[in-house]
């Protein structure tokens, strides 16, 4: 079993690397875990305190359970992945059972901030964006995708997004073994990551 890091920032393009990656390989080899399904059990919160809460901050991940769920997908057991609602800001009472395959994909802003979940990875690797273009998408994801307006997005980006970003996510570009740049779409870096998953599997 093969286990992957993919860290950067918000709208850096983590996801549709993921997604390009899975699309490339054989059907049934790849699982992701997303770092956004273990922020913590918020319930304790009404929804108004959960809304100002810092979702861009190391403490705001329950990296415990994560560290948990990758130790058993790496002995073959299967997990009850949570599922996250960004509308409700918490975790639902719902899960995903997800299976050990052959490569393990981790995404999420802060997966490479925790020393304990990066010694679990094979393969770290920072996708890279600008911070412009990264808050143009991001932008446009949350009003189409997650229920956001224009005045919350620009609050959140100046109040938590950009500090957080500057304190804990850029630095944990000097850990990745590969540095994907992603102002535009990059399919060659995606053909390196394939070749390189099909020599460590081979
Ligand atoms: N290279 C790119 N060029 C333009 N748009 C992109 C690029 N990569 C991703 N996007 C778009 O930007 C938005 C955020 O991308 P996403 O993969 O969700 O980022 P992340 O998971 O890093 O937050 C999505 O709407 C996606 O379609
Ligand atoms: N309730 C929440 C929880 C998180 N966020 C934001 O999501 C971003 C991380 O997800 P990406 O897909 O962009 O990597 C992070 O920057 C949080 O600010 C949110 O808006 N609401």
């Amino acid at each position: 079993m093969l286990i992957i890091g993919i860290g950067g920032g918000t709208g850096s393009g983590k996801t549709t690397v993921v997604n390009k990656i899975i699309s490339e390989s054989p059907p049934g080899e790849v699982t992701i875990i997303s770092q956004d399904s273990y922020y913590k059990d918020l319930s304790h919160l009404d929804y108004e305190s959960r809304t100002k809460v810092n979702f861009d901050h190391p403490n705001s991940i329950d990296f415990t359970l994560l560290c948990g769920h990758l130790a058993e997908l790496r002995k073959g057991a299967s997990i009850e992945q949570p599922v996250y609602s960004f509308v409700e800001h918490n975790r639902t009472d719902e899960t995903v059972t997800t299976h050990p395959k052959k490569v393990i994909v981790v995404e999420g802003i802060l997966i490479l901030t925790d020393p304990s979940i990066r010694d679990l990875f094979d393969i770290k690797i920072f996708v890279h964006a600008d911070s412009d273009e990264r808050l143009i998408r991001r932008l446009k994801r949350d009003i189409a995708e997650r229920g956001r307006d224009l005045e919350e997005v620009l609050s959140r980006y100046q109040n938590t997004l950009k500090p957080m970003h500057q304190q804990f996510i850029e630095p944990t570009k000097e850990f990745a073994d590969i540095i994907i740049p992603n102002n535009r779409y990059n399919t060659v870096a995606v053909d390196i990551v394939r070749t390189i998953i099909n020599e460590r599997l081979s």
